[in-house]
């Protein structure tokens, strides 16, 4: 598996640092409001798990699963619900926890599907970003890293389910993925 990574971008400590001020920071704005926190599964679960432990406020939590990307490295520009909340969103302030906004296409279908729900708030926390490849204009409201236009996995990331389970984020090698 680790033969497979061509490059390390993010070693499992500097995570875990830039999670942590991003929990600070989120528990600053968020004082007072409850947020119902929702984790975009499969990708977001570690996030997600470090990530609250680094709240010192009171939140709720949620779970919705969805995937467009499939065995691929690109987007099929379907994005499907496999798995949606077990509450309703209406009047709540919902913070929305991604691993990665590349296409954007993900996270715009799924903030219209929470403002159609009527949510009071929705804001977007992002671990990673790649700018460079937007499809469609969104920008997180909070975000870790930028990263260049490469297929990165591990720390929740995937190719083809599988790496997720690495603790540090790197750069799969095109090899892999071009077999
Ligand atoms: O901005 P986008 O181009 O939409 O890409 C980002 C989305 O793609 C990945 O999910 P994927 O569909 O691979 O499902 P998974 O989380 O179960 O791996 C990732 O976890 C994000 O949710
Ligand atoms: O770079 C990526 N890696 C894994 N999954 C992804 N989903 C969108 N972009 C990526
Ligand atoms: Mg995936």
């Amino acid at each position: 598996m680790l033969n497979d990574i061509q490059e390390v971008l993010f070693d499992a400590e500097t995570i875990q640092n830039k999670v942590k001020e991003l929990g600070e920071q989120l528990s600053q704005d968020f004082e007072g409001r409850n947020p119902l926190v929702i984790c975009v599964l499969k990708g977001a679960f570690i996030f997600m798990a470090d990530l609250v432990k680094q709240l010192s406020i009171p939140v709720e939590l949620d779970f919705m699963a969805v995937s467009s990307y499939g065995a691929s490295t690109k987007s099929s520009g379907v994005v499907k619900i496999i798995k949606d909340l077990d509450v309703t969103v209406e009047g709540r302030e919902v913070l929305v926890v991604e691993d990665i906004i590349d296409s954007g296409l993900t996270l715009s279908y799924l903030i219209d599907v929470l403002e159609r729900r009527n949510a009071k708030s929705v804001t977007v926390v992002t671990l990673f970003d790649k700018p460079a490849r937007r499809t469609v204009e969104l920008e997180a409201d909070y975000k870790g890293f930028s990263l260049p236009d490469e297929f990165i996995v591990g720390y929740g990331l995937d190719y083809a389910e599988h790496y997720r389970n690495l603790p540090f984020v790197g750069i799969l090698k095109p090899e892999v993925y071009s077999k």
